[in-house]
């Protein structure tokens, strides 16, 4: 299994180079090539200083690779009794990246490759972006294993429940805390996309309202009032919305405490635990909210890893179908299994799919892992 994420800086000195290499990513700047590497650079200049104060806060760096990691070692205990396999972590715009851990995947020999993004809904920005990178990265090595990809989990049953799990216990701590005639609101808070993104058909937006249909379907909460809202807002285009902020002001006019989770991370980083804990906390109490709580991310939580080990079972029995946003078209609400399953299976795998091949049957018709070259 290769379990992917953004990536985030190790060190203060990391946070320049690890913003320009997101800031310079075509998935993130859709600019014409020749321009991407200046206005990159201008635009990741431009983050630095509130990036550099918000990691500061964490004491200089991001823990997502740690938690990262801790998630790698529990769906790899979680899975152990049944195949042999190890979970290996690969980041998009910072340590390790795809072409370090396509090094490592390598050396390992494995016969066949689940590609597991760590983000529930798809976004060219972010699943999109990884595969490719992945990919390029294993083009670059001439890695060739086959490879199945889980794109879209955001309606998964196990992902759902797990999340709505961690969702009630939250809840109860936090209308323990409110006195009774308070009333609680959930707001679902999802990282934000640049509405013209979404507009090209990108379906990211629609997956995680389904997300979070999902999840309150397993609540058991009837009535509860809940919100959808876009945090993070990180250039000076129109976003789609409503913001977090925004929800937060509703609240404050409506006078009703706010539980905040967030549904399209699933590990602690600089956007929950400074923007969620600090930021949108103290412009809570500004604003008059009557109460701030947030459900913390799933990290290691036993039951979402249970529901990443599902989605990699499934995958294995799937016969390597492939699913990858290819051709920017909306998810088809009818349909309940991933819409895009089609295109990447030949460019993953080299072939249209199949029997799976194991790597002695590989190496006996001399196609076998290709050792990569050496890893920049
Ligand atoms: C145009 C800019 C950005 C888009 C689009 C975007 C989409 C997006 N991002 C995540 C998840 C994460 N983002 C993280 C950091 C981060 N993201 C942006 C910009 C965009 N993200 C910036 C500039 C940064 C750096 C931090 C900062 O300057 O505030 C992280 C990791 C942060 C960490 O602490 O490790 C995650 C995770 C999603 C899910 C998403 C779209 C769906
Ligand atoms: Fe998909
Ligand atoms: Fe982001």
């Amino acid at each position: 299994m290769v379990l992917f994420n953004l990536g985030g800086p190790d060190s203060p000195g990391a946070i320049k180079p690890f913003l320009v290499n997101l800031f310079t990513d075509p998935a993130i700047l859709r600019v014409p090539a020749f321009l991407r590497g200046a206005l990159g650079r201008f635009i990741a200049g431009r983050r630095l200083k509130p990036a550099t104060e918000n990691y500061a806060l964490l004491g200089g760096r991001s823990p997502l690779l740690e938690l990262t990691r801790q998630q790698a070692d529990a769906l790899e205990a979680a899975l152990s009794g049944e195949f042999e396999a190890r979970c290996f972590v690969a980041m998009r715009y910072w340590h390790p990246f795809s072409a370090e851990t396509v090094a490592e995947v390598a050396a390992w020999e494995p016969d066949e490759a689940v590609l597991l993004p760590l983000y529930p809904q798809y976004s060219t920005t972010t699943t999109g972006s990884s595969l490719d990178d992945w990919q390029a990265a294993c083009a670059a090595a001439g890695l060739r294993v086959p490879a199945t990809a889980l794109c879209c989990w955001h309606s998964d049953p196990g992902f759902a429940a797990s999340t709505a799990a961690i969702l009630r216990r939250a809840w109860e701590a936090a209308r323990e805390a409110l006195a009774p005639d308070v009333p609680l609101r959930i707001l679902f808070s999802a990282h934000g996309l640049p509405e013209s993104i979404v507009k090209r058909g990108d379906p990211y937006q629609w997956q995680v309202e389904r997300s979070v249909e999902a999840v309150m379907a397993r609540l058991g909460l009837p009535g509860a009032e809940h919100r959808v809202c876009y945090q993070s807002r990180a250039t000076p285009q129109t976003w789609i919305g409503p913001s977090t902020e925004e929800a937060i002001g509703q609240a404050a006019r409506d006078r009703v405490a706010v539980l905040v989770c967030p549904i399209a991370f699933v590990s602690e980083h600089s956007e929950t635990l400074v923007e969620l804990d600090m930021e949108y906390r103290d412009l809570a109490d500004k604003e008059g909210v009557p109460g701030y709580f947030r459900v913390p991310a799933q990290n290691a939580d036993p039951d979402f890893i249970a529901a990443l080990a599902g989605l990699v079972r499934q995958a294995r029995d799937s016969g390597r179908r492939l699913c990858s946003w290819a051709g920017g078209r909306q998810c088809p609400k009818a349909q309940s299994d991933c819409p895009h399953a089609r295109a990447a299976q030949a460019s993953l795998t080299g072939s249209p799919g199949g029997r799976r091949e194991t790597v002695p049957a590989r190496r006996a018709r001399g196609a076998g892992i290709d050792r990569p070259a050496r890893v920049q």
